[in-house]
């Protein structure tokens, strides 16, 4: 990682900052940012919610929760008070327009500074924070809103909040964050595409097979299960961080990379997504739900005893077959999945090239396979490319399937920054490339809303996956049927 550069003065004011998202990813992420001498000294942290503590109960809620999500050679005492230090409290229910003094008295005198305003709450409450910030004069230029995915529960909702917000804040101010976009792995996919040269003229249908992109969770819902009884796995997953990941593969080379160029090519992208009628659905998607099972070696529940609600139809699993149209993709299938308590944690993008075209080794020993590169953003961040090479040996011609590795923390001898540092810094300094715009967030839902449709239509209840598997057998059949196979990657 390059040196890191102060960025300036701001208020970071976490709305639901005492929810799973705020201490799990949020203040870790500020905390290491601190530890890297890239906070300066007027830094300050609100959180926020009804929850009723004063700054020092934050304090020292914040003081256990790091102690749980920073890793113990990450923390060291000496940042960890000054970071402390940093944080105030205030009380509020932002859906009520009365209670809002408290935070107009905290921020009110710090003309200057940037607000960062950041919604770790459920969506049906960014338009109240929105309003209610105008409302109190704190929606300036020098502030910033940034929203957590998945935005709205479909098109139409997600167009609802797009305006409450948009009311108040200027497009430039509004950060819609996707944290896949700020995983070192998938930055790099940029520049591994743009920053060389071997690649980009093998990158069309001439030469790629077919690419899949494969999130897979081994863990089930934990605590969240009120809300992902209401999202799942196609709102959850699919609709941002693999649509994201489709982007970035599938885009054009924009003229420089840059805040709205790289967010015009994506979105190029989402609009070419093949139409999916419900029959296309039918035959191209799979949703799935994980019941009882095995979890590192010990019997777990299902998820509609995790939820408790033995009728939830809610899918923890979804595989798909989409296309995109357009000169470069034509004829290249995409299968997307993703699933929770499947049998390992393992996030790939894996681009397959096509087989050679003549076996040019005639009684040849051994075997190739087709080349393929995988880009790993889970469990290790990392970029492998297979080929086939001979075996040494004085005999005949041995084929053998190796790979060029490159492992980022032997490489750069540093482990890369979680994802959220980088992003937070990116809201600080003012540059929304690597977040959603508007109309991104719009085309893919109008894209996934087909499928909801679709599902509604057929209602078909997903198939059961016992835990600690790879998913329903029909996610097998929708890519064995087109001659081809699942990449399952590193154990972890
Ligand atoms: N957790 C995660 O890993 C991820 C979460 N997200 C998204 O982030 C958002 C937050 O998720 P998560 O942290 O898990 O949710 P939680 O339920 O854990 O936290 C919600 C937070 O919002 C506060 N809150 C709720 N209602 C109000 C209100 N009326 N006024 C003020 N504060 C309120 C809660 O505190 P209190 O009840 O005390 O007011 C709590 O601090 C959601 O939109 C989710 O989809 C996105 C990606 C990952
Ligand atoms: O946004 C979300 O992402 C996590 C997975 O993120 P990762 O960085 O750990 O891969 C997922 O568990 C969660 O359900 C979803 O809301």
């Amino acid at each position: 990682m390059s040196p890191a550069t102060t960025v300036e003065p701001c208020d970071f004011v976490v709305f639901g900052g005492t929810g799973d998202l705020a201490v799990r990813k949020l203040l870790p992420a500020l905390y290491l940012r601190d530890r890297d001498g890239q906070l300066p000294a007027e830094t300050r942290v609100i959180g926020a919610s009804r929850a009723g503590l004063d700054t020092d109960g934050y304090r020292d809620k914040v003081r256990g929760e790091l102690a749980r999500f920073v890793s113990g050679d990450q923390l060291d005492s000496d940042t960890c008070e000054r970071f402390l230090n940093r944080l105030e409290y205030v009380t509020v229910d932002v859906a009520d327009s009365a209670d809002w003094a408290g935070l107009q008295d905290c921020l009110v005198d710090r003309e200057g500074a940037i607000r960062v305003f950041y919604l770790a709450c459920a969506p049906g409450l960014f338009g109240p924070i929105c309003e209610n910030l105008a409302l109190n004069g704190l929606a300036d230029a020098q502030s910033r809103v940034v929203l957590e995915k998945p935005i709205g529960h479909d098109l139409a909702s997600a167009r609802a909040v797009n305006d409450a917000v948009g009311a108040v804040f200027e497009e430039s101010q509004i950060f819609r964050i996707d944290h896949y976009l700020g995983k070192e792995s998938v930055q790099n996919l940029l520049v591994t595409r743009f920053a060389n040269t071997f690649l980009e003229p093998l990158w069309n249908s001439s030469s790629i097979d077919h690419v899949q992109i494969n999130v897979a969770e081994s863990l089930g819902v934990g605590s969240r299960g009120g809300y992902y009884e209401s999202a799942g796995a196609l709102r959850d997953m699919l609709q941002n961080h693999l649509l994201q990941m489709l982007c970035l593969v599938a885009m054009e080379p924009p003229t420089y990379v840059d805040r709205e160029t790289v967010r015009d090519e994506k979105l190029k992208v989402l609009q070419a997504l093949k139409p999916m009628s419900p029959q296309d659905v039918e035959r191209c998607t799979v949703a799935g739900q994980y019941g009882p099972g095995l979890a590192d070696g010990k019997a777990v529940p299902g998820y509609q005893d995790d939820v408790e609600n033995p009728d939830s139809t809610t899918e923890t699993f979804i595989a798909v077959k989409a296309e995109i149209q357009n000169w470069r993709w034509a004829g290249v299938p995409f299968y997307l999945r993703t699933g929770k308590r499947m049998d390992r944690r393992c996030s790939e993008i894996v681009v397959q090239f096509k087989p050679v075209p003549h076996p040019m080794f005639p009684g040849s020993e051994g075997h190739s396979e087709p080349n393929r590169l995988v880009i790993q953003l889970q469990p290790h961040e990392g970029m492998r490319l297979h080929m086939t090479a001979k075996e040494p040996g004085p005999g005949g011609i041995r084929l053998k399937p190796v790979s060029l590795d490159l492992n980022y923390i032997e490489t750069f001898k540093r482990p890369s920054p979680d994802a959220y540092e980088r992003l937070l810094m990116d809201v600080v300094r003012g540059n929304p490339t690597l977040f959603m715009r508007r109309d991104e967030v719009e085309a893919a839902w109008e894209w996934v809303e087909q499928i909801l449709v679709g599902w509604q239509k057929s209602e078909r209840a997903p198939r059961r996956y016992p835990a600690g598997t790879n998913g329903p057998t029909d996610a097998t059949t929708l890519i064995e049927r087109d001659g081809r196979a699942w990449h399952e990657g590193v154990t972890a």
